[in-house]
């Protein structure tokens, strides 16, 4: 546990949400949180009885202690009882970006309501509290996570459908917001779901489950804030925490208990590791793309469900060149893909042509990577695709054409959504830095690699791919990956066949 995140918010006397909720999920995702408390709320699970907002005094010397000591990667804003205290906490959030090397990210849950339906903040000041968070807080806020009423209240757009969402997050950036997501808890569109939605400077992302029946939904939005502020913390993109943060909440309603006569508490789980919590990433031409209306390129091809290769396809070697092809399959390696990345290569077409009667002769799976037509034209084995290639791809012909398709992952985000496409295999990567591909943002880790292959693998073959080499490859292989993707490990060894047959040994958990 190396990073720090703060709480500021209030305090739960019921144990369900506000700081109580806060710390829980913070330590799921094993940051070490730490709190500044704005209010002492008297609530239980009926409702709020009293609000007791803390002195100003008292929250700035929580925050001067935390700030001689403890420095925040993160900070999560919650329950902030009037527009003093925004304003103090405004002015913090100013000095930091001002005079600290990294200020924290701040992720800021307007809390006005409780899921009792009880107000928040001080009520005879509604309009005034609006107005200090869109002038003090907003402007220094990375990611803002109103729910549907919180979202009416601040930008007073009525959320009827999809655009109005887009809309009302637009009115948030423009206030300062760099970031918006906005809960569909309280939605019910469509009808059964729920659906959220994250603006991201213009990025969109949607993401979609069934909503899960339970009554006990107390503290959700406190602990999805938290989640978001651990993630990032952690060095996650948001779009990757903004999936981790629904699958936590899913799992937690799923186990969510009855305490008190009311509304029970979400409960507080752990990293998620079953697929069944995560929600769908939506795309246009989905089933749930089109119940939001999305707009669908007539030339949309959404396929589902490519032909299975085998479940472990160990060492994978990435060539550029038909010698390279040549050498690796000689040499005994199953899995080999051709990378041109030259498209204009004089003997391109024929050079795929002969890899691919190359990996026939050798019953070896090999896989074009990028150009999708000749592998079509000339009947490969399978294509290596990227997460851009979704959309320009023809994936309706390469299914129906029997042939493999392999996708490159980056991150949870992405691998949702390559499980829409039910690929033959997942590539996930960089796991390491490498030089042979510009992958800066997105180095994965093991640790990444860790949860990726449990939710994976029990459903397509699952491959490690970037800067690995001989001496990682044991600690990639604990993971449980079945494959092992390399370039430089093979191409740039003093040997390349004494290389390729110790990589095997050690893919096959045969060396020292
Ligand atoms: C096995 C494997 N995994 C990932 C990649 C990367 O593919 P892509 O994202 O299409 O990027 P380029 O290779 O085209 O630069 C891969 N080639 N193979
Ligand atoms: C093509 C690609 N995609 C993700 S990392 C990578 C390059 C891997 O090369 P190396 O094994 O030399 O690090
Ligand atoms: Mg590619």
């Amino acid at each position: 546990m190396s990073e720090i995140v703060w709480t500021i918010a209030g305090s739960d006397s019921g144990g369900g949400a506000g700081i109580q909720a806060d710390l829980q999920a913070m330590r799921s995702f094993g940051v070490h949180g730490c709190s500044v408390i704005t209010a002492l709320t008297a609530q239980n699970s009926l409702g709020v009885e009293a609000l007791n907002p803390v002195d100003l005094a008292v929250i700035e010397s929580q925050l001067q202690a935390l700030t001689h000591d403890l420095r925040p990667q993160a900070i999560k804003i919650g329950m902030l009882a009037n527009v003093q205290q925004i304003q103090l906490v405004a002015e913090h959030l100013q000095y930091y970006r001002d005079n600290w090397e990294t200020p924290p990210q701040v992720v800021y849950d307007p809390v006005a309501i409780a899921s009792s339906g009880d107000s928040l903040i001080e009520e005879d000041a509604q309009s005034e509290i609006a107005d200090a968070i869109k002038t003090h807080l907003l402007p220094l806020v990375d990611v803002i996570t109103p729910n549907v009423h919180e979202t009416q209240m601040l930008t007073g757009v009525y959320l009827i459908g999809p655009d109005a969402l887009r809309d009302a997050a637009q009115r948030l950036q423009q206030w300062g917001a760099k970031s918006v997501i906005i809960k569909g808890g309280h939605w019910d569109y469509p009808q059964g779901y729920c659906v959220d939605f994250c603006r991201h400077g213009e990025q969109e992302y949607w993401l979609g489950n069934e909503s899960v029946a339970t009554p006990h939904t107390h503290g959700t939005g406190c602990t999805l804030s938290s989640v978001l502020a651990s993630c990032l913390a952690k060095g996650y993109p948001l779009k990757d925490a903004f999936i981790l943060g629904k699958a936590y909440i899913n799992a937690g309603l799923k186990a969510a208990k009855r305490y008190g006569e009311g509304v029970g508490p979400v409960a507080h789980t752990q990293f998620p590791v079953n697929l069944a919590d995560f929600p769908q990433v939506i795309e246009p031409g989905s089933w749930l793309g089109d119940a939001l209306d999305f707009d669908c390129d007539s030339d949309f091809n959404y396929a589902a469900g490519f032909a299975p290769c085998p479940e472990r396809l160990g060492l994978y070697a990435v060539v550029d060149s038909l010698d390279w092809l040549a050498l690796c399959l000689q040499n005994g390696i199953k899995t080999v893909q051709l990378r041109i990345k030259d498209a204009d290569a004089d003997n391109l077409e024929q050079d795929i042509l002969r890899a691919i009667e190359l990996g026939k002769t050798h019953q070896a799976q090999v896989f074009i990577n990028d150009h999708w037509q000749l592998a079509l034209k000339h009947g490969a084995y399978g294509v290596h695709l990227g997460q851009e290639d979704l959309h320009s791809a023809n994936l309706k012909e390469i299914q129906d054409a029997g042939m493999r398709l392999g996708l490159s992952t980056h991150g949870f985000y992405e691998m949702l959504l390559a499980h829409n496409y039910r690929p033959s295999y997942m590539a996930f990567g960089a796991i390491y830095p490498t030089t042979t591909k510009d992958m800066s943002g997105q180095i994965q880790g093991l640790e990444k690699l860790r949860h990726f292959v449990p939710l994976m693998q029990p459903h397509y073959p699952c491959v490690a791919i970037g800067g690995i080499d001989l001496m990682r490859m044991a600690e990639v292989v604990e993971t449980g990956v079945g494959s092992v993707a390399v370039v430089r490990a093979i191409t740039e060894a003093a040997d390349p066949q004494a290389a390729i047959a110790e990589l095997q040994q050690a893919i096959a958990g045969e060396s020292e």
